[in-house]
């Protein structure tokens, strides 16, 4: 039987996981959206579809088996404590929510709930390439990591992103994964401005360099540049003691005429990481239909949220910002290779 989901927050990537749940994945069935815009909800519904008032009435009701919300991150909080309480599995987008208060409440509350339900929006890990990258430093064929270069630019933002949004916003998906691909905790961050580029237009503090700090005494880099106009060009290369591994260039045809020999870039994330965004979904769905979350869960929310806080911090001070994370629950432990007797 088709798993029965509601959509919250009908915006550019709701409609995008709508479009991925209808069209392209199997054994689910959209049954309720709701947006604060009731017109888009309208729109955005597939046929059959109940666009419900509220978010709580999408979450509590009968024909809906499990969420998925897209609405903005300030929202998130209220929406999952709802889905918590409801016993329902949910998948949220990034950022699982805008401050570390929030965060711990929701830690907190699926923790007293005693079995995941969240899937936080973190594509990254379910890329190919990610995945393969990950393989190779799991491995130890370059032996221990010692730093790692992640690069994230977007060809441009947003009228309404502001100079917080590359470190609340964006930083999350390198925070996230350099946690998962190093196997480390991020323990305290700095933050550099360089000379600020005139595209992209207004205040915007672009770029930015952020410095994270993991426990294991490795240094992650981040360039965050958001108005690069060329593409959406994601990097990343883990210098070990003995290798180093690296991202591939997207596999694209290449292109030789007059203007040389070269590969198209991706446009934006959609089309950069379209089978991630695929692969995200067809994990939860199997996972939700056992009323469960796998994948990066509300504790790596939190860690990410927590780097996001002291990145601001970073900023704003010019000085290093440590990370003080609450005590994890035993909820979010890896389970032992081998059982106990
Ligand atoms: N994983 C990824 O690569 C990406 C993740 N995102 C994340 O997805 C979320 C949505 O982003 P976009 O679709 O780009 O924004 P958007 O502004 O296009 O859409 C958000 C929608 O949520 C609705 N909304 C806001 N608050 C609501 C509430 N309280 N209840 C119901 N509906 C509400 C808005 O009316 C709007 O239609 C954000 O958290 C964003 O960070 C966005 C783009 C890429
Ligand atoms: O999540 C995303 C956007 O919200 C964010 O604004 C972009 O910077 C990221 O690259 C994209 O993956």
């Amino acid at each position: 039987m088709a798993l029965k989901v509601g959509v919250i927050g009908t915006g550019m990537i709701g409609q995008d996981h709508i479009r991925r749940l209808t069209k392209v994945l199997s054994g689910v069935e959209i049954t309720a959206v709701n947006d604060i815009d009731v017109e888009r909800a309208k729109e955005a519904a597939p046929y059959g579809a109940e666009v419900f008032e509220t978010p709580k009435a999408l979450i509590e009701s009968d024909n809906v088996d499990a969420i998925v919300i897209c609405s903005w991150g300030p929202a998130h909080e209220e929406q999952l404590l709802d889905c918590i309480a409801a016993g329902k599995p949910v998948f949220c987008e990034k950022p699982m929510t805008t401050s570390e208060e929030a965060a711990i409440r929701i830690v907190e509350a699926e923790a007293a709930y005693g079995k995941r339900l969240i899937q936080v929006g973190f594509m990254r890990r379910f890329d190919a390439d990610y995945r393969r990258l990950k393989a190779v430093v799991d491995s130890a064929m370059i032996g221990a990591p010692l730093m790692y270069h992640s690069v994230h630019r977007n060809a441009s933002v947003p009228s309404h992103y502001t100079s917080d949004m590359p470190l609340n916003d964006t930083l999350v998906h390198d925070a996230d994964i350099s946690r998962w691909l190093l196997s480390d905790e991020i323990v305290g961050v700095e933050v550099r401005y360089p000379r600020r580029s005139t595209v992209g237009g207004g205040e915007l503090k672009n770029p930015v360099i952020v410095l994270l700090h993991m426990e294991s005494g490795a240094i992650v880099d981040v360039e965050i540049s958001v108005a690069i106009t060329y593409g959406y060009d994601i990097r990343g290369e883990v210098s070990g003691e003995t290798g180093v591994a690296s991202l591939p260039n997207r596999p694209a045809t290449v292109v030789s005429d007059v203007n040389g020999i070269r590969q198209a870039m991706p446009e934006d994330w959609r089309e950069r990481f379209i089978e991630a965004y695929d692969q995200e979904f067809r994990e939860w769905i199997i996972a939700a239909g056992e009323g469960t979350a796998t994948g990066p869960s509300a504790w790596d929310g939190y860690a990410s949220t927590l780097t996001a806080d002291a990145a601001l911090r970073a900023a704003e001070s010019g000085q290093y910002e440590p990370l003080k994370m609450i005590k994890k629950p035993a909820l979010y432990l890896e389970a032992p290779a081998v059982a106990a007797e």
